[in-house]
């Protein structure tokens, strides 16, 4: 595999440019910055150049936006980790895979896959339960809530057939409503990633959480899923079709 990881100085692009050359892949590493070999460089001209086989995007949202333009006119399939869209930037993407593959995932870890199916099965089996979410991340993170606790949300209404009310925080006098959830957020040290889902009610609390322990484990999921997307036509893909394909 030859793979283009853009963002190349940022934390998960180090990472991942580190768990593609243990697997024996052709790394080519874009950066804005000139700590990388080669210094800044056009990424289309790199993508008309080397042709690579995908490129993996950890990088800001509008950045994202630029690097997935760059893959539909050049014909080469995206991983995009970048968490914090907005809906224009994110209709983009979705814009763009019309004439390319693009693969968009808020978390690559197999865990938090995991966690979404059993956040729905829990929900489902616990109606009327009190749900609370909180996640924990560095404090080099900028988007709050995660890109995950945004999507573990979005489980909960699935499951429930209907869009919870999202409660950030709490201060002052205000009783919990029945339907809302909870949503809190710590920022702190040089934490992974946490998230935790508590289900209360009828005398007891469920809590399911998932803590993911290095950057690895999203790096190796977002290698996987260029893997499996390379050659693939137009379209959107999802992590859960890597995963499946997989089992
Ligand atoms: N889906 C998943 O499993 C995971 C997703 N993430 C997400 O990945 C994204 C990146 O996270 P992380 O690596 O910690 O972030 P960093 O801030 O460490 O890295 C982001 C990199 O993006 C590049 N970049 C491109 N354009 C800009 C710009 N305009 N301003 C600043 N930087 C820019 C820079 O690299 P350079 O200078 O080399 O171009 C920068 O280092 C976040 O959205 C995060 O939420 C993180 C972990 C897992
Ligand atoms: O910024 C991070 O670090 C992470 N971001 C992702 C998110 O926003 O959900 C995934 C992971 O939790 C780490």
């Amino acid at each position: 595999m030859r793979v283009v990881v853009t963002g190349a100085t940022g934390r998960m692009g180090r990472t991942v440019r580190e768990a593609a050359e243990e697997r024996g892949w052709d790394v080519r590493p874009v950066s804005r910055s000139d700590a990388v070999e080669d210094g800044p460089e056009d990424l289309a001209a790199v993508l008309a150049d080397e042709r690579p086989d995908a490129v993996v995007d950890f990088t800001l949202p509008e950045a994202s936006v630029e690097t997935v333009a760059a893959c539909a006119e050049a014909g080469v399939p995206a991983v995009v980790g970048t968490t914090g869209f907005d809906d224009g930037q994110f209709d983009a993407l979705w814009g763009a895979s019309q004439s390319v593959a693009v693969l968009h995932a808020p978390n690559f870890s197999r865990g938090v896959a995991v966690l979404l199916g059993l956040v729905r099965e829990a929900v489902a089996a616990l109606p009327g339960y009190d749900v609370e979410l909180t996640e924990t991340h560095h404090r080099g993170k900028r988007d709050a809530p995660s890109g995950t606790a945004n999507r573990l949300l979005d489980a909960v209404d699935e499951a429930r057939e209907t869009a919870a009310e999202r409660v950030h925080g709490r201060r002052g006098a205000h009783l919990r409503g029945d339907g809302e959830v909870g949503v809190h957020v710590r920022r702190a040290g040089d934490v992974r990633g946490e998230h935790e889902v508590l289900f209360a009610g009828n005398d007891e609390v469920l809590t399911l959480t998932h803590r993911a322990e290095s950057r690895r484990v999203f790096a190796a999921g977002a290698l996987d899923a260029a893997a499996w997307l390379a050659g693939r036509e137009a379209g959107w893909y999802d992590f859960s079709e890597v995963l499946n394909d997989d089992a």
